[in-house]
């Protein structure tokens, strides 16, 4: 299988690849070559083969002169590229062939490769699984973000709490970018603002350029490939000679510092904004270097502005780039002389916000004095786009108030379409933080359920369920995911589940080897993988599973002849550097299970493992392994969640709340084939206006009083008996995401789950019907819906191959 119709890849002509490029690229023979040259070589023989369908998609685009998307993101948590790429241009196999023939470790060269882990979370990594959907179905697209130097922090324990380390993937050469240093844009701070005959003339205080970098992005069957445009930021003058003349060196090279740390590090919060001025500055700097380079492309084209949205789709990634409505407006205003009003509406029928979540310190609003003072002309503008919604409207929603600028407000008002990002969270995107705006604009909030790209998360990251798909269904599935429905027929054919099964336990001791060599812990395969991997967050409720885990603990002491189910509850997930709660949270699990694994009694059948700096590429190996996944949070909490999905597709059964796109799924997959428990989002609601709800919920259950005074009285801190009473006396006096209310029904359902498991055959069917019946979850099916219903951009690619 390879790219636009040339002939099939030969193992033999891809090792020349390899040795060309480990001569010419790398300057070196075989013989002295580390494995950063053969990982380059590798990198550099496939990316080789991604340059024609590039340039072909590139070239069709400008024919078509038909829509481009842009998919504006701070974040984009793309992991690592060569197994992607391998796989998309059908030379995973030719690959893996070539480099054993020269002698040389596939896995060992792949696991080289250092994640590039621009993003948080959930809302980075899904920008990561859209642009490779929008490159499967053959959309024009441009993904814009920021190429930090530093992506998310690593995580070290200390004593089992969290230390953060600058990310350094930056240190050895990237190799699947290309500069573009002719693309470079200015980009302007501060100053003040001139009346010049009625106009408003920006003069800024502070320039620096924005430059750009390329990574192509190819496709399924490698049939198209789009540009991910990252921005660097560049001083306008390199170094300051004179300074250095005077022997000032530091301030020779103070413009150089100053430029860069734009572009320096990704800001490592994913639920509180921080109101940091740097990081209103990234958010402009990456925006404005976008829409000048669009509106270049644009009018390079030959487009009349009246007409951008005829030509032009931009998604707003959450509210970071909420700054493209103004900015659009500035230039179609300020350097194209176009009418406000008109200004106004062109912008807005290009743009387009979808907002991942409801929590109030996530929603951005940005002090106005600082505000004025980065940016004074953006200012002016988003009051006249103020006046103008107000005007519209008759609505009473401010843009500007209380002394902030509320930048989820602006998106929406600059937006034709707002979505939210799974069923529920849409309903509840309606009826509370935009409730007003949602009637002055009534149909303008539509949902479009995530999704995540089958190629890496299916096809890549679990080659054993992937053969056994092949042979039971054909090989059509990765680009038409609801193909896997056909396994569904298997369900009950014990020699397909003995596979199924059989693929998962060779997953499992994966996972096992894996933790064996680099943290030597050693896990049970027969034990039932419990799952937990995702940022650390009280509404995720870490803390929830950690208590349970405790009362299994507490009930296997009571009583360690029962009829036990073995499970190890396996973590992963950072803290925020900056809170403290969810750092405690990692503390806690960590100290628990220093005393728990230690235990003589139990340590056969309960086991916690916490691995260090959880990312992209360390998923890729836990999902696969997972017997069960843990999706447990505060119902109306969770946008959508995506590893949700992972998961069930990779045939880990669910146990959930009725929360983000665990209704969906548990649709999907039949609730006999789902272990819910806990509030619906409702009940959270109504329980939260009751008095004291927490402190009675403990008093109803000994259980869970029981665990929580061991917490509280030091039995997992020894050393430091009153380290958690804090954390305690939080939870009975506040418990805001209601752990103690839920605790019961989530104790109960993971017993019926201990009996589930027992029953070997039964729980492999339901989990390959969780695997059968997750396909529309495919992010090909979420980028259709954009397409259709917000962007209106047709795909230049033909129907699939098979
Ligand atoms: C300003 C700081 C900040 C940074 C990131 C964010 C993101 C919106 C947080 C995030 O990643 N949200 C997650 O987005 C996923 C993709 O839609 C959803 O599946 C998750 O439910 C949601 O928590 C909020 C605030």
């Amino acid at each position: 299988m390879s790219d636009m119709s040339s002939p099939p890849v030969t193992p033999q002509a891809f090792s020349a690849d390899i040795l060309r490029h480990l001569k010419q690229s790398l300057g070196k023979d075989a013989s002295h070559a580390a494995l950063y040259d053969w990982r380059m070589a590798l990198s550099l023989a496939l990316r080789d083969r991604v340059v024609d369908p590039w340039f072909e998609s590139t070239r069709k685009t400008y024919e078509a002169r038909g829509k481009r998307v842009y998919y504006l993101s701070m974040e984009f948590l793309i992991g690592r590229l060569i197994e992607d790429v391998a796989v998309n241009l059908g030379l995973d196999a030719v690959a893996q062939e070539a480099l054993e023939s020269l002698g040389q470790d596939y896995a060992k060269v792949v696991a080289d490769e250092p994640d590039a882990a621009l993003g948080n979370g959930g809302l980075g990594r899904l920008a990561a699984c859209f642009m490779d959907s929008l490159s499967t179905l053959g959309i024009p697209a441009y993904g814009y973000g920021i190429r930090y130097e530093h992506g998310l922090f690593e995580q070290h324990f200390k004593d089992g709490a969290q230390m953060e380390t600058a990310e350094t993937w930056l240190a050895q050469r990237h190799a699947w970018e290309f500069e573009r240093p002719e693309v470079s844009y200015p980009i302007h701070f501060g100053g003040v603002l001139r009346e010049v005959d009625g106009a408003q003339v920006w003069e800024p205080g502070e320039t620096v350029m924005a430059s750009a970098y390329d990574t192509p992005v190819v496709g399924w069957q490698g049939r198209w490939a789009n540009t991910l445009r990252l921005w660097a930021a560049q001083p306008t003058m390199a170094f300051d000679l004179s300074s250095f003349n005077r022997g000032d060196y530091m301030g020779a090279s103070a413009p150089e510092a100053l430029a860069r740390t734009i572009s320096r590090v990704l800001y490592p919060d994913d639920t509180t904004e921080d109101g940091k001025e740097l990081r209103l500055k990234q958010e402009y700097f990456f925006t404005s270097a976008s829409i000048q380079d669009l509106l270049r492309r644009f009018l390079s084209e030959g487009g009349d502005l009246a007409a951008l949205a005829d030509h032009v789709a931009i998604q707003l990634n959450d509210t970071h780039p909420a700054i493209a409505g103004p900015e659009l407006v500035r230039l179609l205003i300020d350097a194209h002389g176009m009418e406000v009003a008109l200004a106004i509406s062109t912008a807005r029928a290009c743009l387009a916000y979808t907002n991942h979540t409801l929590l109030p310190e996530a929603l951005e609003r940005w002090p106005e004095d600082l505000f004025i003072r980065v940016l004074p002309r953006h200012h002016r503008i988003i009051a006249l786009i103020e006046a103008a919604h107000l005007a519209e409207t008759g609505s009473h929603v401010r843009i500007i108030e209380h002394g902030e600028v509320k930048m989820g407000e602006l998106a929406f008002v600059m937006a034709h379409r707002v979505n939210g990002v799974s069923a529920l969270h849409s309903d509840l995107v309606k009826e509370t933080v935009f409730a007003d705006l949602n009637r002055d604009y009534p149909g303008r909030i539509i949902n479009q359920t995530n999704g995540i790209t089958p190629r890496r998360w299916l096809y890549s990251c679990n080659p054993a369920l992937r053969d056994l798909i092949n042979e039971t269904i054909g090989t059509a599935w990765p680009d038409d995911l609801q193909q896997l429905e056909g396994l569904s027929t298997h369900a009950s054919d014990a020699a397909f589940l003995e596979r199924f099964q059989a693929a998962k336990d060779t997953n499992k001791a994966r996972l096992a080897n894996w933790l064996k060599a680099r943290d030597g812990v050693v896990l049970d395969p027969a034990a039932m993988f419990d799952v937990q991997i995702k940022r650390i967050h009280e509404y995720k409720r870490q803390l929830m599973n950690l208590l349970e885990t405790i009362a299994l603990w507490n009930d296997i002491r009571d009583t360690p002849n029962g009829n036990w189910t073995p499970r190890v509850k396996i973590f992963g997930g950072k803290a925020a550097p900056g809170y403290v709660v969810a750092k405690e949270i990692i503390h806690l699990i960590n100290d628990a299970a220093a005393l728990i694994n230690a235990d003589p009694v139990t340590k056969d059948l309960l086991q916690i493992v916490y691995p260090e700096n959880y990312n992209v590429s360390m998923a890729e190996i836990l999902i696969p392994a997972a017997d069960l996944s843990e999706q447990i949070s505060t119902a109306g909490k969770e946008a959508s969640g995506t590893g949700n999905m992972k998961f069930a597709l990779n045939g880990a059964p669910t146990i959930g709340t009725l929360d983000g796109a665990n209704v969906e799924i548990r649709d999907c997959v039949g609730a006999e084939n789902f272990f819910l428990f806990g509030l619906t989002a409702a009940e959270v609601v109504a329980r939260r206006a009751e008095p004291s709800y927490a402190r009675r919920a403990v008093e109803a259950s000994p259980r869970l009083a029981r665990v929580l005074k061991q917490i509280e009285s030091g039995v997992f801190s020894p050393s430091e008996k009153a380290r958690y009473a804090g954390l305690v006396q939080g939870l009975v006096d506040h418990d805001y995401f209601l752990v103690t209310c839920d605790f019961d029904s989530y104790f109960e359902t993971q017993r019926e789950v201990d009996t589930a498991f027992a029953d070997q055959s039964a729980w492999t069917r339901m989990a390959a019907l969780n695997t059968a019946r997750v396909g529309w979850f495919s992010s090909d099916r979420t980028i259709a819906g954009y397409a259709r219903d917000i962007w209106n951009a047709p795909s230049l690619i033909g129907p699939r191959r098979s």
